[in-house]
């Protein structure tokens, strides 16, 4: 499962050219990397710009459910479509989209953890349905958004529903960055299973975006990890084999004891 993930400068407000800026940034992935799946970050279409989302977010999840659809199909990709600002039933949230090579819809997730310091709770609604797991390629798959991360159970229930890849999209601040990358990797090592991020680069409104994407194998090696402050393309493979074999290894789904603690 060969990746190309985009650590993307978000233009702030402007949608339509964050689409394009997508648009014209798959098409050169597919002609140079070929990959099984493209990857983006948080609230891409808009970034925060919570106060003025009327207007600039979508409804429904549209445009951009059709705009990713669109691309899936055309270039037969898999699509972890970050996460857009949606507004549904008079209310705005924080939503994710996976999309298969058919261009179908195969996941949808609203962030449940609403993170207070960048105000998310004054301007969005928390998800109310559970995270589940889905499948590309025959591959069993979670996705959390950013602040989730911070919340291991949710980790380790997709683990516990047979994920072997977590993807983590986020918008994750430089004033926290080696939390960022603390967490990552414990996710990984706790559940045995590939973590690959996605978080933005570049600012907003004072606030500074860390940048560092990563890929990180079920051992909790970091198989590439981007830069802080530089728009760029993590090209990776991972090889699912290594799944079991380090479930084998170090046993630990064998080892919990969730009664004494559940
Ligand atoms: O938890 C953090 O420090 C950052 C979270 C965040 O920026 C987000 O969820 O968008």
């Amino acid at each position: 499962m060969k990746h190309a993930i985009f650590q993307m400068d978000i233009i702030a407000g402007k949608p339509e050219q964050n689409r394009k800026k997508m648009e014209v940034w798959v098409k050169e992935m597919v002609e140079k990397e070929n990959p099984d799946m493209v990857v983006f970050p948080e609230m891409w279409t808009t970034a925060y710009t919570l106060p003025q989302l009327e207007g600039i977010a979508d409804t429904n999840g549209e445009p951009t459910t059709s705009f990713l659809k669109d691309l899936a199909k055309a270039y037969h990709i898999n699509v972890v479509g970050g996460s857009i600002a949606n507004k549904k039933n008079g209310k705005f949230y924080n939503s994710s989209l996976v999309i298969n090579r058919e261009g179908e819809v195969v996941y949808k997730y609203d962030k449940i953890h609403l993170v207070p310091m960048l105000d998310e709770p004054k301007y969005l609604a928390a998800g109310e349905e559970r995270t589940e797991i889905f499948e590309l390629d025959g591959i069993k798959m979670g996705l959390i958004i950013c602040y989730d991360l911070r919340f291991p159970e949710l980790a380790r229930s997709l683990a516990l529903k047979g994920a072997q890849i977590l993807y983590v999209v986020a918008e994750w601040p430089t004033a926290r960055k080696e939390h960022w990358k603390a967490l990552q990797i414990a996710r990984a090592i706790e559940n045995q299973y590939y973590v690959v991020s996605c978080n933005r680069v570049g600012q907003y409104d004072g606030e500074e975006f860390a940048g560092t994407s990563m890929v990180i194998d079920p051992w909790g090696n970091t198989l590439q990890e981007g830069s802080e402050t530089e728009e760029e393309t993590l090209v990776q493979a991972v090889s699912l084999e290594k799944v079991p074999q380090i479930r084998k290894d170090v046993p630990i789904f064998s080892s919990r004891r969730p009664d004494m603690y559940e």
